[in-house]
């Protein structure tokens, strides 16, 4: 479908049905979201968050910096860019971990400048984390109801009154082994965190999230480490969560994932959108190719990192591998050579 009838027509695409090489089915994509042509700021259909005017500012350098942005409702929309293009910051500024120097954004229609992080969670707007030290060191089934939220326990009348938060505590622990389960993780519940693997421990911070009913699920780097194995795994799970209902959106560097999942892209670059649409549309664009594909345009990331096996007649491939290679080298050689 080209950028140009992605805004009128709001029927879902079912023409992407199909089985992939691991035997999944391969969903439908959301199609119709954008009430216009794919450009920067186009307004959504149905938009869960709508961003304006949002900057912020390190120094002199504009991190973010934003006219106007909308996520579709209902869609799995990603957010790419080059390195330090200010989509972590983004992230950080709509879940209330950070403050913006001007702008606004609401969620669900409800203005959340200046809302703090937990509120924003509880309000149905959740973030992925990754494990920290301290997270590594509880159990997988500790660490999922550190997920659950308005914990009565906390509470006063909780403290003299035990069988309220006995009672809570029980259903908390219900829906966390129920979550862990669906993650296929209920034989590691007693385990440490920290004995996961790349791919289980994205797993958790998914199923952790869950533990609140989100509305919007923002994932940060959900492939990152995760081994090939259960690549095709985490892409069902994000997948199921646009089918149970929820919003998903997501900051990647993978775009063999993003093309494969994502209903809508936005682009950053310098801390501005530079460009959003329907994947196919937008990886085609000339500012999209300069800004951030490059040379790399012709070669799936993932194989580039490493994450997808590359067979040696993929010469391209093999190519770009061996030049970040030896780029990173020559990096790390002149890091070790200063005083
Ligand atoms: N706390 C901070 N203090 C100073 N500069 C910062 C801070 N956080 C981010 N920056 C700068 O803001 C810019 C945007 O960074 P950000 O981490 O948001 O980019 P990104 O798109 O997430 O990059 P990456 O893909 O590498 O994670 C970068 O130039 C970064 O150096």
């Amino acid at each position: 479908m080209s950028a140009e009838n992605q805004g009128s027509d709001q029927s879902q695409n079912t023409a992407d049905v199909a089985e992939t090489p691991t035997g999944s089915i391969r969903r439908p994509k959301t199609t119709g979201l954008a009430t216009g042509p794919a450009a920067p700021g186009v307004p959504k259909v149905d938009p869960i968050l709508i961003v304006d005017g949002v900057e912020r500012r390190f120094g002199g350098l504009a991190a973010v910096d934003i006219d106007h942005l909308e996520i579709p409702r209902h869609a799995i929309t990603a957010l790419i860019g080059p390195n330090g293009a200010g989509k972590t910051t983004l992230f950080n500024l709509l879940c209330g971990f950070d403050r913006p120097n001007a702008g606004k954004w609401s969620f669900d229609g409800r203005n959340l400048a200046g809302v703090p992080s937990f509120k924003v969670a509880r309000m149905g707007q959740v973030r992925t984390f990754q494990l920290t030290k301290s997270l590594s060191l509880l159990s997988v089934l500790e660490n999922m109801k550190l997920g659950a939220p308005h914990q009565i326990g906390e509470g006063f009348w909780a403290s003299i009154l035990p069988f309220l938060w006995r009672r809570q505590e029980a259903e908390i622990e219900e829906k966390a082994k129920g979550l862990l389960k669906r993650f296929k993780l209920d034989a590691k519940e007693s385990d440490f965190a920290a004995s996961l693997s790349g791919g289980q421990r994205k797993l958790l911070e998914m199923a952790r999230a869950l533990m609140s009913d989100p509305t919007l699920v923002m994932l940060d780097e959900p492939m990152a480490g995760v081994n090939p194995a259960l690549t095709q795994s985490l892409l069902d799970h994000i997948l199921d969560l646009k089918d149970q209902g929820m919003t998903v959106l997501f900051v990647e560097h993978d775009m063999h994932m993003v093309r494969h999942i994502a209903d809508w892209v936005v682009v950053m670059a310098e801390g501005r959108v530079v460009a959003e649409g329907p994947p196919e549309a937008v990886m085609e664009e000339p500012a999209v190719v300069d800004a951030y594909l490059g040379a790399h345009q012709d070669v799936d990331l993932g194989a580039v990192t490493g994450r997808i096996a590359v067979s040696g007649t993929d010469t391209a491939a093999v190519k770009v591998r061996e030049r970040i290679e030896a780029e990173a080298s020559a990096e790390i050689e002149d890091e070790g050579d200063r005083p």
